[in-house]
């Protein structure tokens, strides 16, 4: 069976355009501010999704785009404005950033309370330590999906293929939050086949198209494709996986739009929080 993230994502943005109009008739328009470095294709498309998908909810959206031979001061310098303006509710800098730019340093610029893509180390610590906070979009979209369908996480053994920042590592202390067993595992993982045949949940998050093959899944798994490859091509051979697997999430169609809807949410949280600190 599908999940179908596209309507899933609708509920979501519905819920977010409804709270919107009534924080716009209280006088308040959440404002996400979207940040690009460069002009990567993949990227530009992302961030026009996300300022549409904005725009469609009502939500305000500021746009900075920065050349691509930017300085990490000079990035830094425009995220810790756009933190300080009273106007934005939310700031989302679009990954990945050139390889001569710290990116690390560039996310710590934005402010804690409008981290609405949840990829700084506040939030970080913040998922971790079960505190209140904003959680990174994708691994929150992912964790949202698999509420609507209902999957039972707890002593579920969860396999993550992937360790980055904002979506294998986070996902996977999500799901021990909800009382799985998790297990990590990346592109250099020794047998990493042993490992995925256990999942009850697999989530695949490595950026390797079709990487994961279907006589890789246990016959009943949950499989959750977060793989957002060129072409749209997920990191799961969907293929050979979808007899295998219980529940399985499409590229496109499945993680992506969730991705999109908890970016929303959050900057409608963010706006909210704002209205009560005036
Ligand atoms: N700052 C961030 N950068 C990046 C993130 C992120 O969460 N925060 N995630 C990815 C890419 N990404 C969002 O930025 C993203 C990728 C794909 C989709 C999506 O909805 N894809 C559609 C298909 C798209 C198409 O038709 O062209 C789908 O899966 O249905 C949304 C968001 C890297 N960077």
């Amino acid at each position: 069976m599908l999940m179908d993230g596209t309507a899933a994502a609708k509920r979501i943005v519905d819920q977010a355009a409804a709270d919107t109009a009534a924080l716009k008739a209280d006088g308040v328009t959440p404002c996400l501010a979207t940040v690009l470095v460069g002009s990567d294709p993949a990227s530009v498309t992302y961030v026009r999704m996300k300022q549409n998908r904005s725009a469609k909810a009502g939500i305000g959206s500021w746009h900075v785009e920065l050349p691509e031979a930017i300085t990490t001061r000079t990035l830094v310098a425009a995220l810790t404005e756009l933190s300080q303006d009273p106007d934005v509710h939310g700031i989302l800098l679009q990954h990945p950033v050139p390889p001569h730019i710290d990116e690390r340093a560039a996310f710590e610029a934005i402010a804690p309370e409008k981290d609405v893509d949840g990829v700084t180390m506040h939030s970080f610590a913040a998922m971790a330590f079960g505190e209140p906070g904003f959680v990174s979009a994708t691994p929150g979209g992912i964790l949202r999906l698999l509420d609507e369908y209902e999957v039972d996480l707890a002593g579920k053994h969860a396999v993550v293929v992937g360790r980055s920042p904002i979506l294998g590592k986070p996902v996977g202390m999500m799901l021990l939050a909800r009382d799985a067993t998790v297990t990590y595992c990346h592109s250099r993982t020794a047998d990493l086949a042993s490992y995925t045949r256990q999942a009850d949940i697999l989530v695949a998050a490595v950026g390797k198209p079709k990487f994961i093959t279907g006589d890789a899944i246990k016959p009943g798994a949950v499989v959750i494709d977060a793989g957002y490859n060129p072409g749209n091509i997920g990191d799961v051979d969907f293929a050979g996986a979808v007899d295998k697997a219980s529940l399985i999430t499409p590229v496109p169609g499945g993680v992506g739009p969730m991705t999109i809807a908890v970016l929303l949410e959050q900057t409608v949280a963010a706006a909210k929080m704002a209205q009560r600190r005036l």
